[in-house]
């Protein structure tokens, strides 16, 4: 990243500065052939000008050149830069889902992930390389009029420290805050707009689609003034650029005249020192947009590293500890509550569940029986007690390494847009068209696929919209079902489905797999019929139904 900033600077400042070759030599040149014209024939054929015609067909063509080139290595740049923060950005989200994400908005999530991460690309492309080119060719432009005459130097000099404090001046107060509240305003405006679009028919349905209009049109108003102010400011820090410009012009102009009159300047420098001037503020007008770019990617910034944590901190890790077979699970003596909450989901509970057993955990709704799940990926941290998977704690594991001995189908699972095949190639990439038949077979979807004109190809829409609840629900059992990991833990598998069809659901299942370690959340009596064993969740506490409490 080091080469690109510093290639494109170089080809920035070459870009600057053969543009201000370009028209420093231009009024050298219509002066020069001029006076030359005036002067008579003999003069005009003593001027040579194909000096300086050559000299200002080669700075245009390298302006064109690196004009082009810079454009090129900043964007190749800016694209690498912002594909590294992105990549940064998800590996410093994933791992706080679910826990650590619950007061996140998902809009706003996006947002943090696409929008300032892009912000903060600006920082490279709109705010350091325009800021650092001003700083280096506008020494460069000093050190040129200083070898044709040093008080017009001396000007030029002060005319663009001038306008570079006008520009931090004009900006300075009020660019931070302004910033702040655009990034703010438009993060918000994000995530309601995302929210409404993730859950139309629940909006339309409640009546609340007005209600969601109005918010989204308060929000955009209150964002449009701030890009209202925005503009406003810059406009005016560009103003005083201009500004700046004319009056060290007009300074030059003076001090070249009088250098004229006495003699130590030629009068094509003259033009040629003017339109150094106008050459030289090129560089300085981009300043005023630089310190917005600034102003917001320093905002972008601190809100990303405020969900994401500080990016000095990112250590080597050290590798999750693997579980080993047998791929038992304890809960020993664990307490667990939500933050916020006063009753605990779970009291000081220990219970095992050993490998190859069939459990069924049930109790009423609210209980807790999917807040185990939580707990066993280390979704959650409990307050007291270790969760062990496998001999190792599942804090120490990660989720990700568990879910390749643990396959969920969860109680809300998502369906991504797209057939079905690949919803199922989501469980298991290797799946085989055969694999994935009989998985849809064992999940009590075989006849309704075989129905389907495009079979595994038949696209579900977003979410799964083209699929009933219950055909939803069995199609994550089947993408459980893919995944060749030693443990099943099926969330409310038969809710929704009538008696025989459920019975049939179970049997497959128990058939499928019969060495698998399955467990599943429930209050049908037809799955705890199949299962060895039935825990029973309430109060805080776990017991085997009709034993005694589990609570250490
Ligand atoms: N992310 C969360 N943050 C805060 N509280 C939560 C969260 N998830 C669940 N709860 C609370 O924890 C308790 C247990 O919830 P859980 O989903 O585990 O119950 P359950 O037994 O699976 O219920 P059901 O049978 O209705 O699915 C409930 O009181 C619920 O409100």
């Amino acid at each position: 990243m080091r080469g690109h900033l510093a290639l494109s600077l170089l080809l920035a400042c070459m870009a600057g500065l053969a543009n201000f070759g370009l028209l420093f030599l231009s009024g050298w040149l219509l002066a020069g052939a001029a006076a030359a014209g005036l002067a008579g024939q003999a003069a005009a054929r003593a001027f040579n000008i194909v000096l300086p015609a050559t000299g200002v067909r080669f700075f245009a063509m390298v302006r064109i050149g690196t004009r082009y080139l810079e454009r090129v290595v900043t964007h190749d740049g800016a694209l690498r830069l912002t594909s590294l923060l992105r990549s940064w950005t998800y590996s410093r989200l994933a791992p706080q889902a679910p826990a650590g994400l619950v007061d996140a908005r998902g809009g706003d999530l996006l947002g943090r992930f696409v929008a300032e991460t892009d912000q903060i690309t600006g920082w490279y492309t709109d705010a350091a390389i325009p800021t650092l080119r001003a700083l280096l060719c506008g020494i460069v432009f000093v050190g040129v009029f200083a070898c044709v005459l040093p008080m017009a130097a001396f000007v030029l000099a002060c005319g663009l420290a001038v306008a570079a404090l006008l520009v931090w001046a004009l900006t300075a107060p009020v660019t931070a805050r302004l910033a702040a509240r655009s990034v703010n305003e438009r993060a918000g405006l994000q995530a309601t707009m995302a929210e409404t679009l993730q859950n139309l028919g629940e909006n339309m349905t409640l009546g609340a689609m007005p209600a969601r209009y109005a918010a989204m049109a308060k929000q955009q108003q209150g964002l449009n003034a701030v890009h209202r102010r925005l503009a406003v400011m810059e406009r005016l820090a560009a103003g005083g650029v201009t500004l700046a410009m004319f009056v060290t012009a007009f300074v030059v102009l003076v001090c070249a005249a009088q250098a004229l009159q006495a003699g130590v300047l030629d009068a094509p420098e003259l033009p040629m020192l003017v339109l150094g001037v106008l050459a030289a503020f090129d560089v300085i007008s981009a300043l005023p947009t630089a310190r917005l770019a600034a102003a917001r990617a320093q905002v972008a910034a601190d809100r990303l590293t405020q969900r994401c944590g500080d990016p000095e901190q990112d250590q080597g890790t050290t590798a999750p500890a693997q579980p080993q077979a047998p791929y038992d699970l304890v809960l020993d003596a664990v307490s667990f509550s939500y933050p916020g909450a006063d009753v605990p989901v779970f009291d000081r509970v220990s219970l095992s569940i050993r490998q190859g057993e069939h459990v069924a955990i049930v109790g009423p709704s609210g209980a807790g029986k999917s807040s185990l799940i939580n707990l066993l990926f280390g979704f959650w941290q409990p307050q007291a007690g270790h969760v062990l998977f496998g001999g190792v704690d599942v804090q120490t594991t990660g989720a990700e390494s568990l879910s390749r001995f643990i396959s969920v189908a969860a109680q809300d699972s998502y369906l991504f847009a797209g057939s079905m095949r690949d919803n199922l190639r989501l469980a298991n990439p290797d799946a085989t068209q055969a694999e994935m038949l009989a998985a849809l077979q064992t999940a009590c979807l075989g006849t309704f696929v075989a129905s389907l004109p495009d079979g595994l190809d038949t696209l579900l829409g977003n979410e799964g919209l083209r699929l009933s609840g219950g055909q939803a629900r069995r199609l994550s059992i089947a993408q459980a079902l893919l995944r060749p990991a030693p443990w099943l833990v099926l969330d409310e598998p038969t809710q929704g489905l009538d008696a025989a069809t459920a019975q049939a659901l179970m049997a497959a299942l128990l058939q499928a797999r019969p060495e698998a370690t399955i467990v599943c959340m429930t209050h049908s009596q037809d799955v705890q019929a199949c299962m060895h064993r039935v825990l029973r969740v309430e109060g805080g506490r776990v017991w085997p139904e009709g034993g005694a409490d589990m609570k250490s």
